[in-house]
């Protein structure tokens, strides 16, 4: 099965590990192909990377963030992972990197995915960088066990940039890339912390699993590193 783990003593020095990682990747791909492109996730887990990767130097002005997935709310909500970045994130050096959010103001969450669609087809894909959480439900990105279109998120034939998702797990509906956008980035990684995540994510390597995030596991291009720490 495709994991790789990359253990760490405690959650700073897994982010520290993760944010060295991560700043070698986005210089390389700036040194490469003159830009970077990078997805993060939400959550609580990623605040400590975050500040880790924004004290990181590269050039930085060459760089656009976006999310892996975003809860359909607005940015001036606690729930915000577009604010969770900026505070977090887009601070330090990594002040002049440029973002786009998934979240628009639309009727329902299918149709912002389409807004935030028509902004990220103007970017060059594949993502250099996709980091990944995930919950203790077998979740990653948004792709929860209760969402009705999940087989679709979770097909690695699937094109779409931004996809609506109703669930209740969430909390509130979401948007969110989906599985292929995210396993054919150059760099993808698993951020999560805990003995219980690190249950659900053994698992998920067992044949039977129906977590979501075996989808990665089984699709993923290279064995997946897990960056952990209990
Ligand atoms: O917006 C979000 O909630 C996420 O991007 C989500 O997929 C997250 O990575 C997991 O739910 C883990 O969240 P925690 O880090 O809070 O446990």
């Amino acid at each position: 099965m495709n994991l790789n783990w990359q253990t760490y003593p405690d959650s700073q020095a897994v982010a520290e590990g993760l944010a060295d990682t991560v700043a070698d990747k986005l210089r390389d791909a700036v040194s490469n192909r003159g830009e970077a492109f990078m997805a993060v996730s939400g959550g609580t887990t990623p605040k400590k990377f975050f500040a880790a990767l924004s004290q990181r130097k590269l050039d930085w002005s060459k760089v656009t963030v976006t999310l892996v997935d975003e809860r359909f709310v607005h940015e001036a909500s606690d729930r915000s992972n577009a604010a969770l970045v900026r505070a977090n994130l887009l601070q330090n050096e990594a002040a002049s990197a440029r973002f786009i959010g998934l979240y628009h103001e639309a009727a329902d969450a299918t149709a912002a995915a389409g807004q935030a669609s028509a902004e990220l087809s103007a970017q060059k894909w594949p993502l250099d960088v996709a980091i990944l959480g995930m919950g203790t439900d077998g979740h990653t990105a948004s792709f929860f066990p209760d969402a009705a279109n999940l087989s679709t998120l979770i097909d690695p034939a699937h094109d779409a940039i931004v996809e609506g998702v109703d669930t209740v797990a969430g909390g509130e509906p979401r948007l969110t890339l989906p599985l292929l956008r995210l396993i054919e980035a150059g760099f993808v990684a698993l951020h999560i912390e805990g003995s219980e995540k690190r249950r659900v994510l053994e698992e998920a390597t067992l044949l039977d699993s129906i977590h979501p995030i075996r989808a990665v596991l089984v699709n993923a291009r290279e064995p997946v590193p897990v960056y952990w720490a209990a």
